[in-house]
């Protein structure tokens, strides 16, 4: 983890005392935050749940303790109790989630992404430096990722030499009903983009998109698997192959082909078994099972760090970056072409 700067306190919210957590979206994520900050991590509570949909949020409130259900987010943020914001709604409803907690100037755990396109997470990044201090965790959790962690840490010592390239894989068992080509790359592919920004330390030049033949069990015009390449901005190659109808399970996995050596995670997780006419291990169902610890080391750090008056991890720069290259990504898609990634400067406030 890296950038960690301190921060005032917006509600006289002592530093040290027990957060009480506003959790905005109660859906998949954000039921399964409430469960975690509730019954795995220390250090917080859940003051307040908010869902648009009301049946969610009486049924989960009831089974909390001293938590208030609401349909309003800003009138959970001004709730007395809740001096932190965790929010877990669909992207397009980050951006106004984001305003308000910088207007109450609360500490805020975003699932990414922190918007789904560069021009609202520039208005966010805007906002947050007219705040003058990070006030934002994105949520990117490979970073918290036990394998994820060891490799950053062997690249950062240059334990192999310089890092030349990344093969990724992501594979998922099946998608949603309604899921796009473009979601492939805002959903799936995001946490491709941003392991490579944070393995690498780099930000990603380029991105080409290649579509093979279609499996027969991917839905009518989802262009499933495919290949996506990005190209650093120090010459780096990175590729993943995105296979989200694989029908098997969920798989994620990087190598890193540096100069003297190579490194992979991902491949087992797990008991690996050799046993009559068997040989491996375990594949995990789904995201959920396979970055559960992840999942509780991220809330738990974004507690930790909320409680010493600090702001640690993914930033509003690594959710505008990440932004950039998804709609880099979504022309090379559509076209078949190179297409460069646009971004601004980065400011000061983020700066590594
Ligand atoms: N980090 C990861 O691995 C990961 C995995 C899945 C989803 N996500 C992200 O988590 C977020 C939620 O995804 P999900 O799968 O839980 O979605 P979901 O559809 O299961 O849940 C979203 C919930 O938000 C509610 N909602 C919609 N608009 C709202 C608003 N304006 N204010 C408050 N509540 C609102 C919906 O009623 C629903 O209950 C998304 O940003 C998604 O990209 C992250
Ligand atoms: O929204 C989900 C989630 O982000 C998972 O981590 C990813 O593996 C899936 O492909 C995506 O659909």
């Amino acid at each position: 983890m890296t950038s960690d700067d301190m921060t005032s306190h917006g509600r006289s919210g002592p530093a040290h005392g027990t957060l009480g957590v506003a959790v905005i979206g109660t859906g998949r994520m954000g039921a399964d935050h409430v469960r975690r900050i509730n019954d795995v991590i220390s250090g917080a509570r859940v003051a307040a749940v908010v869902d648009i949909d009301a049946d969610r949020i009486g049924h989960l409130a009831a089974g909390i303790e001293g938590c208030t259900p609401y349909t309003d987010p800003t009138a959970a943020m001004d709730d007395p109790g809740v001096n932190a914001v965790l929010i877990a709604s669909p992207g397009p409803a980050h951006e106004a989630a984001l305003l308000d907690a910088f207007a109450r100037d609360l500490p805020v755990l975003c699932e990414k992404p922190l918007t789904p396109d560069p021009a609202s997470a520039l208005r966010v990044l805007e906002a947050e430096q007219k705040l003058g201090h990070r006030r934002v965790q994105v949520g990117f959790m490979r970073r918290y990722d036990a394998d994820y962690l060891t490799l950053k840490s062997l690249l950062d010592k240059g334990a192999y030499g310089r890092p030349l390239m990344l093969h990724n894989k992501h594979r998922n068992a099946d998608t949603p009903p309604g899921f796009t080509n473009a979601m492939m790359i805002h959903d799936s592919v995001v946490h491709e983009i941003d392991v490579t920004r944070w393995l690498l330390d780099e930000e990603i030049a380029a991105v080409r998109v290649l579509r093979p033949a279609p499996t027969g069990n991917a839905p009518d015009g989802l262009s499933d698997p495919q290949l996506i390449l990005f190209e650093t901005a120090a010459g780096q190659v990175v590729d993943t192959e995105l296979f989200v109808n694989c029908g098997f399970g969920y798989q994620v996995s990087c190598e890193a082909v540096c100069e003297s050596g190579t490194a992979r995670i991902g491949d087992d997780r797990g008991v690996f078994v050799n046993t009559a006419g068997h040989w491996g291990g375990s594949i995990t169902p789904g995201f959920v099972e396979r970055f559960e610890e992840a999942y509780d080391r991220q809330v738990q750090r974004w507690v930790d760090a909320t409680r010493r008056g600090e702001v640690e991890g993914p930033s509003c720069w690594d959710g505008y970056a990440a932004a950039a290259v998804c709609e880099a990504g979504v022309r090379a898609q559509a076209t078949g072409e190179r297409v460069t990634v646009d971004l601004i400067e980065r400011p000061a406030l983020y700066e590594r």
